[in-house]
């Protein structure tokens, strides 16, 4: 536990501008002609990772923590779809993939990923939270070849419950936000406790405007929990072995969970300073 407060840093999440920005280049085939930076601690913000299986709530609470620690959310998945949304080349391929739950290739992610971060450290980013990468240990191997990563968190939810929070997704078509529809109560059982989910339904005005993705079928929910099974949990023990995983198991909906992350993270009393800032 002492490992995991250091490379917490609570202390350090306001960190001063970035001065001392060193590019690495790199002889790996997926990342080369891509520039990813390592940059000391003291002088950029937090470095965070989000795990977890699809319908976890990685994207949920990852948004509310870049939100308070003021780093940007970066959702691979989101990446993906914008880059289906653009009609570009690879789009037709892409759709293709994502549609039958299958991975993308680490190199069209690299890709996407490292335009992402060159074009937020354009406009000033420090840190990030990714959410959805790495999913392969080569992922993660690359990635820690090029930067370094503080902390892992590890979300984790009973199984019974995620394909329900799958089905219920729904993205607001207008402003991309994303939400759920689906209310999940659990009855406890031998000795399990039981669970229960509110939904996390959106405003008013972006009710009539709610779509699913097209990769929420139940078919290709399961494709994708087998893959994250088979390619994305070795993931966990590469953290692990590293000494950066925070495993957090939900206890429920945002209400009971959120509270309990920040504390996880020492952030309990951040967030009450950044509202008494505010
Ligand atoms: N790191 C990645 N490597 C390969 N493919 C990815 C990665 N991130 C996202 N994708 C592609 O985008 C799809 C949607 O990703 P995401 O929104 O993260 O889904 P999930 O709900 O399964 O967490 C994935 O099924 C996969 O095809």
């Amino acid at each position: 536990m002492a490992a995991l407060t250091r490379i917490l840093r609570p202390s350090s999440i306001s960190c001063s501008n970035i001065t001392k920005c060193r590019y690495f280049s790199t002889t790996v085939p997926e990342v080369q002609n891509h520039n990813f930076t390592r940059i000391d601690p003291k002088d950029r913000n937090v470095q965070w990772v989000f795990l977890g299986v699809p319908g976890v709530g990685k994207g949920t609470y990852a948004s509310r923590l870049s939100t308070l620690l003021g780093v940007p959310h970066i959702a691979t998945g989101d990446l993906v779809r914008e880059e289906l949304a653009s009609s570009g080349p690879i789009s037709q391929q892409l759709t293709e993939i994502v549609n039958q739950g299958k991975l993308v290739s680490d190199e069209i992610i690299f890709n996407l990923l490292s335009k992402r971060l060159a074009a937020g450290e354009a406009k000033g980013e420090s840190g990030f939270i990714l959410d959805g990468f790495p999913r392969t240990v080569k992922q993660a191997e690359i990635l820690e070849g090029v930067t370094d990563i503080d902390l892992v968190v590890n979300l984790k939810l009973r199984e019974d419950v995620l394909l329900d929070k799958c089905l219920g997704r729904r993205i607001c078509s207008q402003c991309g936000k994303n939400y759920n529809v689906a209310t999940i109560s659990v009855k406890g059982e031998n000795g399990k406790p039981g669970m229960s989910m509110a939904p996390l339904l959106p405003p008013a005005h972006c009710m009539s405007k709610l779509i699913t993705r097209a990769d929420d079928t139940e078919e290709v929910v399961k494709e994708r929990l087998r893959i994250y099974n088979e390619k994305s949990q070795p993931v966990e023990d590469f953290f692990r072995n590293r000494g950066k995983l925070l495993e957090f198991d939900l206890p429920g909906g945002i209400p009971e969970s959120w509270p309990r992350l920040l504390e996880a993270l020492n952030l309990d009393d951040y967030e009450e300073k950044q509202s008494a800032a505010a």
